[in-house]
């Protein structure tokens, strides 16, 4: 199973020029994460912070209880040995046949026989359908065919967390989407921790149980995919239409009384309806991580929006709803729970996304979720407040009006 990644309040400039700041999330263990954000937010620094390829300035990134920002260099090699990386272009070596390419980490880092090695990088081929490519240059291939060599490659190692960086680009809509499916069934067969780096809104919509967003050097959004999909922050919708009004710009953010402007002669865009989340091909396992999230998203429900309470009760099957103590949809609007929610008796300590918070005071009823939410760093200039002022009280946060905004807070674990 794949290792949950905690992020912690990292931050990362290049001399004067702040990449982001205060990123605090948590990729679930064994779910595919997508992280979203305009050209130049961040997110190839970010993916490379994640592997220490980068050290941020501040802030933790903690695997299996190693922070590799601050730890030794053997402890980083070891940790690194948990990831697979999947580059744009698949960074494989150009004189080498794809065989050998995939073989290559195999001979570096593992003292498997060539029979051994046959046998991994034939299976791993298999995967992501290359058999009878093995002979072939990466010169003599197709971009898709690349991409799902350098899969192969990253898997050979086994790896506990995969990350992709834009696995899409160059990529016609429909082998878009078959690697989209690819991804979803690899995760189901290994069952590691994914994150996604992508600029494709069909990608975002379909792929992730989790979405986050970069934006104006912070993370704005992390969370379960209904959030995001039904959020109606400007940003957010902008992105998920493509649409060339609102608060993105070419190059910098736009000013606030030009996106007025722009909203005032087009309209403001809608939330695109949410589409659902792919399946894994028939014949396949299913994804456990699915099971798993249920159980940890049911657990924060009430803490979500409203739009995103609902597209998550839908999504459950009439079983499920009398297992959770949630009404059916037949008998009124949604989401209506009732008495205190049975989940399912856990084999081991729940997993809880973010962590739990003592419940407020005020909250009565212990046995609901409780509130995880962050106020908006969004939009946040530099001599603002942090976004985790302390002392804030969950309750105060849920009746604020940024209820969508959630994630860890700085500190906790
Ligand atoms: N090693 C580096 N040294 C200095 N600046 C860097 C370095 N790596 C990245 N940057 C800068 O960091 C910013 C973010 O780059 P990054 O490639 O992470 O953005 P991105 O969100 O992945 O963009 P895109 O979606 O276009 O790929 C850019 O301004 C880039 O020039």
């Amino acid at each position: 199973m794949g290792v949950e990644v905690v992020v912690d309040g990292l931050s990362k400039s290049f001399g004067p020029q702040t990449i982001w700041r205060d990123v605090s999330l948590n990729l679930p263990q064994g779910e595919i994460s997508v992280l979203l954000g305009p050209s130049g937010t961040g997110k190839s620094v970010f993916l490379k912070s994640l592997v220490g390829l980068l050290k941020p300035d501040e802030g933790k990134v903690v695997i299996n209880g190693t922070d590799i920002c601050t730890c030794s260099e053997k402890d980083l090699y070891e940790v690194r040995k948990l990831f697979g990386v999947l580059f744009q272009d698949g960074a494989l070596f150009g004189s080498m046949n794809l065989y050998d390419n995939i073989a290559f980490p195999l001979r570096e880092h593992t003292r498997k026989s060539e029979s051994e090695i046959r046998n991994v990088v034939l299976e791993k081929m298999e995967m992501v359908g290359l058999i009878g490519a093995e002979d072939k240059l990466p010169g003599e291939i197709s971009g898709g065919m690349k991409k799902r060599a350098g899969l192969a490659r990253a898997l050979v190692l086994d790896p506990e967390i995969l990350l992709f960086d834009e696995p899409d680009s160059g990529l016609d809509p429909v082998r878009t989407a078959v690697q989209n499916q690819l991804i979803v069934d690899l995760n189901a067969q290994i069952d590691a921790t994914f994150l996604i780096v992508t600029h494709d809104i069909n990608t975002a919509r379909t792929v992730p149980d989790n979405i986050g967003m970069l934006y104006r050097r912070n993370l704005v959004m992390f969370g379960p995919r209904e959030v995001l999909l039904t959020s109606d922050e400007p940003v957010v919708v902008q992105f998920l239409n493509g649409r060339p009004d609102g608060p993105i710009g070419m190059s910098e953010e736009k000013d606030t009384a030009l996106v007025e402007a722009e909203l005032a002669k087009h309209g403001r865009p809608q939330v695109p309806p949410m589409m659902p989340q792919l399946e894994v091909s028939p014949g396949l396992p299913d994804r456990t991580a699915v099971h798993r999230r249920k159980d940890r998203v049911l657990r924060q429900l009430r803490s979500l929006n409203p739009s995103a309470q609902e597209e998550i009760l839908k999504s459950l099957t009439p079983d499920e709803l009398a297992l959770y103590g949630f009404a059916s949809p037949a008998t009124g609007s949604w989401p209506q729970q009732q008495a205190a929610p049975q989940a399912p008796a856990p084999q081991a300590p729940p997993q809880q996304f973010p962590p739990p918070q003592p419940a407020p005071a005020q909250q009565p009823a212990p046995a609901q979720p409780q509130q995880q939410m962050r106020p908006s760093p969004h939009p946040r200039q530099p001599e603002e407040e942090p976004a985790w002022p302390g002392g804030l009280q969950a309750e105060e946060e849920t009746a604020g009006s940024r209820r969508r905004w959630f994630g860890r807070k700085r500190g906790e674990q």
